[in-house]
């Protein structure tokens, strides 16, 4: 672990670093304050208080953890993550599948078990992160919508409990991986159910015209299971939707429910095929903002009953759920140092140590965020601010939208909230920054999840024109067997 730069001297309280005496313009309508876990507890983690002026999350002070291991740093309360995987423990669903992909690290997967939930994941690489961390193979799901046959066969060779096929050639590849491993394996049928969230365009995965799943509007839905029947070596044992994430309005969930109940009914009717699973996928939304709201886990639950109460009996059909944000998301803050402050014509820049490589989502998804002074109670008006990493883009943006207080500067401590979810696990390299550490914190004690990756991490994949021998391709520099694309003859056959 590198340790933190020595913070830039602040200067006496009232200045700011760069900018000094510069007259602040007026603050735009309903610009969003700093808020701090007092004035907008539901965006930080549970177990955050103010201490002196000092932010504390699980009982350890943020100023003391920084200097301990540097900025920018991910906290990861565990009280808060665990607290939220049990309310949907205890939401109504018979089984709950924690989406790794919000957040994972081998202390989360145990986390993620030791509360009773299965694991959603969507790649092989996931599924060993967690199956090498204890986790049980048969509690997991395996997503994607181009799974190489290679990790299907690795998934199904280490006993992974449900895959969700997502095309017909998938269906052929998983049918050949069983029959190999000399198992029947439970499947899945994703399917797309033609419904919209209202979400951003990039994380709305339900609607007609999308990469995931089978569609259920021209009938290729029910092609995907009748091609399932037609191998020994599968079961299915139900059908899937997703319809997308920072989900906040419940219509779209019931539709889609309702949806695949439908289905559900239409292939028992139609062609004799029961199935007893229901997966309605994840999507729960989170506030961001303070004053924000959050889909709790029961109403989300209550809306899919509701759904599919229209087409079947929900006590013929065990329901599964897939929260990812919504279990790690608030859990999480980042902490930066900042460092130069600059008055623009309209905004401060505040510009602090990391930036998009860390914190991916606002220059993605123009996801808004708040910030909160970690070290001590900063002083004077607010001023409207915009929180800006280190990268070479004008749009790496931290915190769209601010006001801060006056006399924020150089060297003071920032803490982001909500960054538990879709943060460490969509952390770049760019501009050569090696990603940040994580670091757990529960009653008093900070454990390190995972290591700050070092300039020598990167170095060392740094080959310098080493020769390539085209007929014996090394391990390091070849692709992954498991991952090798399908091969012309294997599509061929398949025709
Ligand atoms: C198939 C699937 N399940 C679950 C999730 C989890 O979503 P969220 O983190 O919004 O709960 C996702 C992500 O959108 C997903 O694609
Ligand atoms: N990565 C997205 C969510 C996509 C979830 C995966 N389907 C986010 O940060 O909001």
């Amino acid at each position: 672990m590198t340790t933190a730069h020595p913070p830039r001297q602040a200067p006496p309280s009232g200045a700011t670093a760069s900018a000094p005496q510069c007259p602040a313009p007026a603050l735009p309508d309903g610009l969003a304050p700093a808020a701090g876990p007092e004035q907008a507890p539901e965006v930080w983690p549970l177990t955050a208080r103010t201490v002196a002026g000092e932010l504390h999350i699980g009982g350890v002070s943020m100023p003391a953890l920084a200097r301990a291991c540097g900025t920018p740093l991910y906290v990861v309360d565990e009280a808060d993550f665990r607290h939220r995987a049990r309310q949907w423990r205890d939401s109504g669903a018979d089984r709950v599948h924690y989406a790794s992909k919000a957040f994972l690290c081998a202390e989360a997967a145990r986390w993620v078990q030791a509360e009773g939930l299965h694991l959603d994941v969507c790649s092989q690489g996931e599924f060993d992160l967690a199956v090498d961390a204890g986790f049980d193979p048969a509690l997991i799901v395996l997503h994607g919508n181009n799974k190489p046959a290679g990790e299907l066969e690795a998934v199904v060779r280490r006993g992974i409990g449900v895959v969700v096929a997502d095309s017909l050639e998938e269906i052929d590849d998983l049918a050949a991986a069983a029959h190999t491993a000399g198992r029947v394996q439970d499947v899945y049928l994703r399917i797309a159910p033609g419904v919209e969230a209202h979400t951003h365009d990039y994380i709305a995965t339900g609607g007609d015209d999308v990469k995931f799943g089978f569609p259920l509007a021209q009938g290729h839905a029910e092609e995907g299971a009748l091609r399932v029947r037609r191998h020994p070596s599968l079961r299915l044992a139900g059908i899937h939707a997703h319809i997308g994430s920072q989900i906040l309005d419940i219509a779209g969930l019931r539709l889609a429910a309702e949806r695949v109940a439908g289905f559900v009914r239409l292939l028992d009717e139609r062609h004799g095929i029961t199935v007893t699973d229901l997966d309605l996928g994840g999507g729960a939304g989170i506030p961001y903002l303070p004053g924000g709201a959050r889909l709790e886990p029961a109403e989300f639950v209550a809306a899919l009953h509701a759904g599919i109460r229209q087409a079947l009996d929900p006590a013929r059909v065990r329901l599964a759920v897939e929260p990812g944000r919504s279990i790690a998301g608030t859990a999480g803050i980042t902490l930066y140092r900042v460092g130069v402050v600059k008055q623009g014509l309209r905004r401060r820049f505040v510009s602090v140590d990391g930036g998009m490589s860390d914190a991916l989502r606002p220059s993605l998804y123009l996801a808004q965020y708040t910030a909160w002074t970690a070290n001590r109670t900063p002083v004077g008006d607010p001023r409207h601010s915009v929180v800006v990493g280190r990268h070479c883009e004008s749009g790496d943006v931290v915190v769209p939208d601010i006001a801060l207080p006056d006399d924020i500067a150089a060297g003071d401590l920032l803490a982001v909230p909500v960054t538990g979810a879709y943060h460490h696990v969509m952390a770049s390299n760019y501009n050569h920054q090696p990603r940040p550490a994580v670091v757990s914190v529960a009653d008093g004690q900070a454990r390190l999840l995972v290591r700050r990756e070092t300039f020598a991490d990167l170095r060392r994949r740094d080959s310098g024109g080493l020769p390539l021998d085209l007929h014996a391709p090394q391990p390091d520099h070849a692709p992954r067997t498991d991952h090798a694309p399908r091969t012309d003859h294997a599509l061929q056959e398949r025709r």
